[in-house]
């Protein structure tokens, strides 16, 4: 058990790491081809977008409030869930992150990816005209927050409502932020306390990996996990889980931006 000090002074060393974080380059390097193909059957861009469509739409998640943890520079992880939650909130750690994303908001032409080929394929998925899906999301997002997965209270004391979230989402941020196994848990603990009981959590991640690129040069370390210990730390921090998916990346797609080995889904409810 790390004492409290080995704690604190690894929960700074992943906060100085994100100092050099460059939302432009982490897009080109995750989300244009080759892992952003949407051609390629096997590609991991249908697979996480189906994912999350069916945990959204098969009738036991509901709410009016879904809130996105660490939601980088990257819209895609709330384009089925914008359909069913009347309030999106977003949040990131870092500025440039929330500043990225409220580019997209404003449609002011400063966003350093076109996520159009997000939206239509997610629009295919739910057999929705492509032209209502923007708006829709410009629409139920109210507002883009700062947060610290760290923090025993992740968000500002006013940023929710007493009752909690109705949904959490939360893709590649907790194994990425954190100095280890146990900060992981235990920012699973934090989260959920955002959470109203029943609620559920949608949780993408990592697996095997241990580090990955944020920028040229920036090297981030990430807790390389295995699928028996995300089920023991969501169990550990007072969820259930419901389903567990899990992809293995095509050689092709290991592209030296990291040495994730596989990516999981996991769909789980708050006890
Ligand atoms: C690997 S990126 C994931 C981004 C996005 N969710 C995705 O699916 O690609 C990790 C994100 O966590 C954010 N982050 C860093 N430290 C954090 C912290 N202590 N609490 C919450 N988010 C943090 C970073 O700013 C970054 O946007
Ligand atoms: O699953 S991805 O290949 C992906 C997307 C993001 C990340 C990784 C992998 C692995 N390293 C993470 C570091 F935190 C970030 N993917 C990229 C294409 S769109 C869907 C998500």
């Amino acid at each position: 058990m790390l004492s409290g000090s080995n704690t604190a002074s690894g929960v700074a060393a992943m906060a100085a790491y994100y100092q050099r974080f460059d939302p432009a380059a982490y897009l080109q390097y995750n989300y244009t081809p080759p892992r952003a193909d949407f051609e390629r059957k096997d590609s991991i861009v249908p697979w996480k977008l189906a994912c999350l469509h069916r945990a959204f739409n098969e009738g036991d998640v509901s709410g009016e409030l879904l809130v996105d943890i660490g939601s980088g520079p990257t819209l895609y992880q709330v384009l089925s869930g914008c359909e069913v939650f009347s309030k999106v909130l977003l949040t990131d750690f870092l500025e440039v992150n929330r500043e990225e994303l409220k580019h997209w908001l404003q449609d002011d032409g400063g966003c350093n990816l076109d996520w159009t080929p997000y939206l239509q394929h997610v629009c295919k998925l739910e057999g929705r005209r492509y032209d209502q899906k923007a708006a829709k999301l410009r629409q139920v997002i109210t507002d883009i927050l700062p947060i610290d997965v760290h923090r025993p209270q992740p968000l500002a004391h006013d940023a929710l409502p007493s009752a909690g979230a109705d949904c959490l989402v939360s893709c590649f941020c907790l194994e990425s932020v954190s100095p280890d196994l146990a900060a992981f848990t235990r920012a699973l603990g934090h989260i959920g306390r955002l959470l109203r009981p029943g609620g559920h959590l949608l949780l993408i991640g990592a697996l095997g990996e241990s580090y990955y690129f944020g920028g040229p040069g920036v090297k981030i370390p990430v807790v390389p996990l295995t699928e028996a210990q995300v089920c023991d730390s969501l169990k550990e921090s007072g969820y259930t889980l419901i389903r567990l998916e899990v992809y293995t990346l095509p050689q092709d797609m290991r592209v030296g931006v990291d040495d994730v080995t596989g990516v999981f889904f996991a769909k789980a409810r708050k006890d």
